[in-house]
C-alpha cells in the first residue's frame, strides 16, 4: 500500500553528523518526524542540541549526512530557495528571539503577516489574537526594546502564531520565563503542533519535555 501524506515524515535526518575537528558532537544521528509532532532534543550542555536547530534551520551546515523536509534534501536548495524556504516554513525562536530591538511589537508581527499575504483587517485580527494568547494584549506600540526579557520571549512566540510555520525550531523557548508563562509558552507550541506544524525543541525542562510526543536524546549519538 502507498504511505500516505499524513504517514510520512515531514522532517528527516539521515546518518546527519557534526564535528568541529577532532571533536565529534554527534554522528549518526537518524530522527523522523511527523505532522502534528512535538520532539523535545535532550542531552547535557554542550551536546549539541543548539547546533542541531541551526542545521535544521539552514543556519548551519552539518558535517556530512541529509535532511529532508517534505521529503526534499535541504543541502540541494539553492540560495534563494533557502531563503524561500527560511520566510515560507521555518519558524524560529531562539535564544536572542532576533526581533527588531528599535521597533514596536505592531512593526516586528507585520514582518511575518506580510510574508504570510495577511494585511489589512485580517493581519490586524491575527495579530491581536496573537497577543492576546502570549498575555500582551493591547501592547502593539510598545517598543520592545523595553519589554522585560521574558515579555520579549512573548513576542517572538506571538510571531511564530501569525506566521504559521510549518517547522517550528525551539531553543530553550521558556528559558526566560517564570512558570506561569512558561505554561502559557509550552502550550502554544503543542497547539501549534495540533495543528499540523512540526515542533523541534531543545529543552532541559521537564514538565515541558513531558508534552513533547518524543524525545530524541542528542547525546546518544556520539559516536
Ligand atoms: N563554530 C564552532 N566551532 C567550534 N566549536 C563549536 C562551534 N559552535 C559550537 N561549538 C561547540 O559545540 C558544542 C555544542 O554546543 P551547543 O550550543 O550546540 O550545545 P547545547 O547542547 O545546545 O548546549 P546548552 O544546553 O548549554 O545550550 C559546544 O561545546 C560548543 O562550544
Amino acid at each position: 500500500m502507498m504511505a500516505t501524506k499524513a504517514e510520512t515524515a515531514m522532517l528527516e535526518t539521515r546518518s546527519l553528523r557534526m564535528a568541529y575537528g577532532r571533536r565529534v558532537l554527534w554522528t549518526g544521528l537518524d530522527m523522523s518526524v511527523k505532522s502534528g509532532r512535538m520532539v523535545a532534543l535532550t542531552g547535557p550542555s554542550g551536546s549539541g542540541k543548539s547546533t542541531l536547530l541551526g542545521c535544521l534551520g539552514l543556519l548551519e551546515r552539518p558535517t556530512a549526512g541529509e535532511i529532508l523536509l517534505d521529503g526534499r534534501e535541504l543541502s540541494g536548495l539553492s540560495a534563494t530557495g533557502a531563503r524561500r524556504l527560511r520566510r515560507d516554513s521555518l519558524g524560529y525562536l531562539f535564544q536572542n528571539y532576533a526581533l527588531v530591538e528599535n521597533a514596536t511589537i505592531a512593526q516586528n508581527l507585520n514582518v511575518a503577516l506580510k510574508a504570510r499575504g495577511r494585511r489589512g483587517a485580517q493581519g490586524q485580527q491575527a495579530m491581536e489574537e496573537a497577543l492576546e494568547k502570549v498575555g500582551l494584549a493591547g501592547r502593539q506600540r510598545e517598543q520592545v526594546s523595553r519589554l522585560s526579557g521574558g515579555e520579549q520571549q512573548r513576542v517572538a512566540v506571538a510571531r511564530l502564531l501569525v506566521k504559521q510555520p510549518r517547522l517550528v525550531l525551539a531553543d530553550e523557548p521558556t528559558g526566560a520565563l517564570d512558570r506561569f508563562n512558561a505554561e502559557l509558552v509550552a502550550g502554544l507550541l503543542r497547539a501549534m503542533a495540533d495543528d499540523g506544524a512540526c515542533v523541534v525543541m531543545a529543552t532541559h525542562n521537564d514538565s515541558v519535555r513531558d508534552q513533547c510526543d518524543e524525545t530524541v536524546p542528542v547525546d546518544a549519538y556520539t559516536g
